[in-house]
């Protein structure tokens, strides 16, 4: 790279304390919780594409694996998805895309993860559905580092709603368990070859965005 390019690229280099304090949780705990990473009005606007397009019949039913390895199995999951492309992304997902884009290009200058790829897709679980639990891994892929989900409930979603997010680590030599609640705008980081966790029986219809950040 030209000298004057790179120089460049240095003074332009900004702490951001919200990534320092997501970067420093992964390290110390392999999972995170951000409040408010997607304010109500970018939540509405998602909430809005994701109910249109499943209104459309565009999601389909979500199975376990990858697509070499596809069953689908109501015991295990009850939600239905649809993959987001980036390419022909509606305005709110545009904006949803960039916010990403900038914490991952953060994290490779600042972590060396060599995060190269990414997928998300909406997800909706109607009432009475589950994720058991699970590990975000593919037997015959591990390119999967960070698993991320962003919640799209209503701003009057309430605990008694059902959906927990249930993630499971080792601490001190036992297993804890941490209940984490789908609040509107809250986004959970973890670990995806870390950290098994379940999403809990539904009682409403549950709305998220789902993705994950892969290396090559
Ligand atoms: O929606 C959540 O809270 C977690 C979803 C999940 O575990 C998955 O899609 O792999
Ligand atoms: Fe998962």
């Amino acid at each position: 790279m030209n000298e004057a390019v790179e120089l460049f690229e240095q003074l332009e280099f900004r702490e951001n304390p919200l990534y320092e304090k997501i970067i420093s949780d992964l390290l110390e705990n392999q999972y995170c919780i951000v409040e408010n990473f997607f304010d109500l009005e970018e939540v509405a606007q998602l909430r809005e594409n994701l109910l249109e397009q499943y209104e459309e019949d565009c999601f389909k039913k979500a199975a376990i694996g990858n697509k070499l390895n596809e069953t689908i199995e109501k015991a295990v999951r009850g939600d239905f998805i649809l993959w987001i492309n980036e390419a022909n992304a509606f305005e709110a997902e545009k904006r949803f895309f960039s916010k990403i884009n900038s914490f991952v290009e953060y994290l490779n200058k600042t972590c060396f993860l060599g995060i190269l790829q990414k997928e998300f897709h909406y997800a909706l679980y109607p009432e009475g559905t589950f994720y058991k639990r699970h590990l975000d891994t593919f037997q015959n892929d591990d390119r999967r580092k960070l698993s991320l989900v962003c919640y799209l409930n209503d701003e009057d979603w309430k605990p008694e709603n059902g959906g927990e997010l249930v993630i499971y680590k080792e601490e001190h030599g036992v297993e804890v368990a941490k209940t984490i609640y789908p609040f509107p705008g809250r986004v959970v980081i973890f670990e995806s070859q870390l950290l098994e966790h379940e999403v809990k029986p539904v009682k409403t219809t549950r709305l998220s965005i789902t993705g994950w950040l892969k290396t090559r």
